[in-house]
């Protein structure tokens, strides 16, 4: 004691001036903030773009959201018509707290940030959420995941597709006497995505699972246990709750039926791995009949062997993994169409003409029917491209390298631009879309840009592009031209509008972004009219 006192004493006995002292801090931590920020602008090369305090996607942006001082993650919808101006590839550095991030709309940027090089990888705090249950194909790298996309191959099959096309229908045919609209002539829609989450649901749970899943289904059980339906809703609209709520938190009232429905579906899917592998093993003599993923993902399992079969923890990420990135999209988009069919008429009767041309009123669409259905489709896929759910592909630099970057538009040549490791980079698929280089008009509807283009053309990049786009993309789009073909030949989809308010303000009201964790339109107020079954629309 007496050591330390006669060594502090000349400090302790100074008389020093508290304000002094703050002010001193504060310049040490200005230069210090200076310092670091310059060098983080270095090490990409001084890419101009946006300066704000700090990451947009770090927790402090994503709480804040976009101000004039501040980038959040909505900042690629809020800004969307000012960011890319002069430049198709920028920087946002963050001078007080986070790291630099690359965002670009440039296609040959999106083929290099997306290539399976091993350059660039999908960041691990990106994946905690569909990574929830095991490591799967959407969350791995390198020979892991072609591990994973091997195993997962067989169950995209036609005989899936096919699955798809009849439970969409069903659940159409479901939906519309569930919901007491068969005798009604006109039906209200306050929220259109109260149906599409729903229907994308039960569909997705059907050809997951091949369970007779009902839209009625009660979400408790008759013993009154939680249903596995209701389950799947909770852990996957809950799934940020789930990753970020520390465990002992949801053991609280209010966060209990949270963990129950996480550990419910967590066994039902273990007990199911186990279920299909008897079935399949004790099969005897013809084809394994089940068609769903699960059956199909477990059997294609069961064929591999050695260090190319996966874990049963891994069969389970997989299967939950289809349920997470295939239900809000789907279900978005096609709200979102409905949204803009309901604005844009001629382009609504031109895919009604084509749906009676096709299908006629006497039967039921088939299957069979979905190539020439070509015009339903481009109306998806024209609101998928104004609103694209998977609206950022975000990767990370896995080593350092130099990328290239094409001159604005009008200029020939590329740039070079090194990119430390580390680095996220992320391509921004809104302003891909809307990118003047690569669509006219790119700010209107006009779903006649994709007649002619076949159906699975990688012109069209929703589904991202290259080895690794989306697996479920025939299933999605399977899934989007059933539904419409049934609705649209059944309803007129007008815009539903408040006392006094015009389509315009409607638009205004309506045609708007919800950032989230996927890209959705604001909630979709229609009008549905039945539709005289005649000859011509
Ligand atoms: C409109 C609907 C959909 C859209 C817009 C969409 C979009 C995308 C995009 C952009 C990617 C690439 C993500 C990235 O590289 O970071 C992707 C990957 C993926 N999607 Fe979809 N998706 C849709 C529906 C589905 C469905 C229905 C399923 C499953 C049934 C599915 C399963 C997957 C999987 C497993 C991957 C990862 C593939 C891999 O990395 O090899 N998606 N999706």
């Amino acid at each position: 004691m007496t050591i330390f006192r006669s060594f502090y004493s000349p400090i302790l006995q100074t008389n020093i001036d508290t304000s002094k002292l703050i002010y001193a801090f504060l310049i040490i931590i200005v230069i210090e903030r200076t310092v670091a920020f310059r060098k983080a602008c270095r090490t990409i090369n001084d890419l101009p773009g946006i300066r704000s305090p700090f990451s947009p996607l770090g927790p402090l942006g994503a709480i804040m959201g976009t101000t004039w001082w501040q980038t959040g993650p909505d900042m690629l919808w809020i800004r969307k018509k000012e960011l890319y101006r002069t430049q198709e590839t920028l920087s946002v550095v963050p001078w007080l707290y986070g790291s630099p991030i690359i965002y670009t709309t440039n296609m040959d940027v999106m083929k290099q940030f997306i290539s399976t090089s091993g350059l660039f990888v999908k960041a691990d705090e990106a994946m905690m959420g569909p990574n929830m249950y095991g490591q799967n194909v959407f969350t791995t790298e390198g020979a892991e995941w072609r591990k994973h996309r091997r195993v997962m191959g067989p169950a995209f099959s036609h005989s899936l597709y096919r699955m798809v096309w009849d439970e969409s229908s069903k659940t159409y045919r479901e939906m519309v006497s569930a919901e007491g609209w068969s005798e009604k002539k006109t039906v209200d829609v306050p929220v259109t995505q109260v149906a599409t989450f729903k229907f994308a649901l039960v569909v997705i749970g059907l050809c997951a699972f091949g369970f007779d899943f009902k839209w009625t289904e009660p979400p408790t059980t008759s013993e009154g246990e939680m249903s596995i339906q209701e389950a799947m809703r909770i852990v996957i609209d809950n799934f940020l709750y789930l990753i970020f709520t520390p465990s002992w938190l949801r053991l609280l009232p209010s966060f209990k039926h949270l963990q129950k429905a996480y550990d419910q579906l967590g066994q039902f899917m273990k007990n199911q791995v186990q279920v299909r592998r008897e079935e399949i093993h004790g099969y005897v003599g013809g084809e394994y009949t089940r068609k769903d993923m699960f059956s199909m993902l477990v059997q294609a399992n069961e064929s591999e062997a050695g260090k190319n079969k996966l874990e049963d923890s891994e069969l389970i990420g997989n299967v939950f993994v289809m349920l997470f990135a295939g239900h809000e999209t789907t279900a978005n988009s096609l709200a979102t169409t409905l949204a803009f069919l309901s604005i844009h008429q001629d382009a609504q009767d031109e895919v009604v003409q084509q749906i009676i041309d096709v299908v006629g009123y006497e039967r039921d669409p088939a299957f069979e029917d979905y190539s020439k259905l070509n015009k339903v489709l481009a109306a998806f896929y024209e609101a998928l491209r104004l609103f694209p759910s998977g609206f950022m592909l975000l990767r990370v630099m896995g080593e350092d390298a130099v990328i290239s970057i094409p001159n604005p538009r009008g200029q020939e040549g590329t740039q070079p631009c090194p990119i430390p490791k580390g680095t996220w980079v992320i391509v921004d698929m809104i302003g891909v879309h809307r990118n003047p280089r690569y669509f006219e008009e790119p700010e209107k509807y006009k779903p006649s840009r994709w007649h002619g283009i076949p159906n699975d053309s990688e012109q069209f990049t929703a589904f991202s592009a290259g080895s690794r786009a989306c697996i479920g993309r025939k299933f999605a789009t399977t899934e989007a031209v059933c539904f419409l073909t049934m609705f649209l030949r059944d309803w007129k989809v007008e815009p539903l509008l408040r006392a006094g308010e015009t389509v315009e303000g409607w638009k205004t009201r309506v045609v708007d972004a919800k950032v989230g964790f996927t890209l959705g339109i604001k909630d979709v107020p229609v009008r549905l009219i039945r539709r005289e079954r005649h000859s011509g629309t």
